[in-house]
């Protein structure tokens, strides 16, 4: 690390993305103290910061550190700072990450909270940034993932992540930035498990919610995460992923967390969807992203591509883009070959 990163005071930081979680983890780290650079897309939310010092649009109910210095200029934000944290949401990713191509400095860490696959290319976030910052070497990078909708770590709930690098100096540099009495932090060397944990529970979680939405019971939803969690490392060991990972934060922690919990947007959809609402009624009221739309696109082309048997995410594709009803994906699932439970490669 650089001299100046041994001194906490004189870390500069700056945040890409003003929706719930970029707000969330931007006031984390403003309220530790850091002068905090944030970019907001929206005029209207940096104007709002400003004026309420909160977040109407994507944080409503938090009030945010005097810190916290929004702004609209994309470049300002990323320019000569230590960390720069990136979290649009997956499909903004290339567009935006093109925009601060040769703006970023040499010594900058950069930290990834979003989680998606892109349509097209199939690379997860680490792959984009990859390829659109060929200036941030792969010491430089991290990824933050695990169990935490930003409502709750706004309201400090303790809640514990994991920041994987496949230079641990970095990912310990990460760990001692984020972490809090409420926000534990673990260090992590696997950034495409940690990609896929996080990308793949998004499209699981829709299915949870379908399955709820449909009135099914808890049977049905713990044998959806279990067989979900099966399909996630299959794709996973077919990456190069360490499997461990998903028995971790990044894995059977966020799968669990989204598809239970009330606050996940994927989940959501998923229960509107299995009450009958259709994708296009859903979406056209959400401001916010559910990630797994999008990504359960990705993981069906990349996982017929590969070859790898990932069945519930591809009813999940179908119901969302075929028009298949939900009790005939459910009906196809349950009455596929019958197997060996642990056939898993
Ligand atoms: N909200 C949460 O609890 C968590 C979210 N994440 C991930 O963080 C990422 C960002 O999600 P959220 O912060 O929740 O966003 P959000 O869903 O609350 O809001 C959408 C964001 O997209 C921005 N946006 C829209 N069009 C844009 C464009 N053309 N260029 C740049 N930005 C644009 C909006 O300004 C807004 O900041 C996603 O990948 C999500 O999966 C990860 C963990 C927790
Ligand atoms: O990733 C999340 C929690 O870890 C947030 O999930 P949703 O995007 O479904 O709200």
């Amino acid at each position: 690390m650089t001299k100046q990163m041994t001194n906490d005071k004189d870390i500069k930081i700056g945040v890409v993305g003003g929706g719930s979680w970029g707000t969330a983890l931007a006031n984390l780290l403003a309220s530790k103290g850091f002068k905090t650079d944030f970019w907001v897309y929206e005029k209207e939310v940096k104007a709002q910061i400003e004026e309420y010092r909160e977040n109407k649009f994507f944080l409503p109910g938090f009030f945010l550190s005097d810190n916290l210095f929004p702004s609209n200029d994309l470049i300002e934000v990323v320019s000569n700072k230590n960390l720069v944290l990136i979290v649009v949401p997956s499909h903004v990713m290339r567009e935006t990450a093109l925009k601060i191509a040769g703006h970023i400095s040499e010594q900058t860490i950069i930290v990834c909270a979003s989680k998606g696959i892109e349509n097209g290319t199939h690379l997860t976030m680490s792959g984009v940034i990859a390829e659109t910052l060929p200036e941030v070497p792969e010491s430089h990078f991290a990824v933050l993932s695990g169990p935490s909708f930003a409502r709750e770590v706004a309201a400090e709930f303790p809640t514990v992540v994991t920041v994987a690098s496949k230079n641990h100096k970095t990912a310990q540099f990460v760990q001692h930035i984020f972490a809090t009495p409420f926000f534990r932090v673990y260090t992590n060397d696997d950034v495409t498990g940690a990609e896929l944990g996080g990308s793949v529970k998004n499209v699981i979680a829709i299915a949870s919610g379908i399955i709820d939405g449909l009135g099914l019971g808890s049977n049905t939803r713990a044998a959806l995460i279990t067989r979900g969690l099966a399909e996630i490392r299959r794709l996973g060991l077919r990456l190069g992923a360490n499997p461990r990972t998903f028995t971790g934060l990044a894995g059977i922690g966020d799968l669990v967390l989204t598809c239970t919990g009330e606050l996940s947007r994927n989940y959501t959809v998923g229960k509107k969807i299995g009450q009958g609402q259709t994708l296009k009624e859903i979406l056209s009221e959400m401001r916010m992203v559910a990630e797994g739309v999008k990504t359960a696109k990705s993981v069906y082309n990349l996982s017929r591509k590969l070859g790898v048997e990932m069945p519930i995410s591809h009813e999940t594709y179908h119901i969302l883009y075929d028009d298949v009803s939900p009790r005939e994906a459910v009906y196809k699932l349950m009455t596929r070959d019958l197997r060996h439970e642990m056939d898993e490669e």
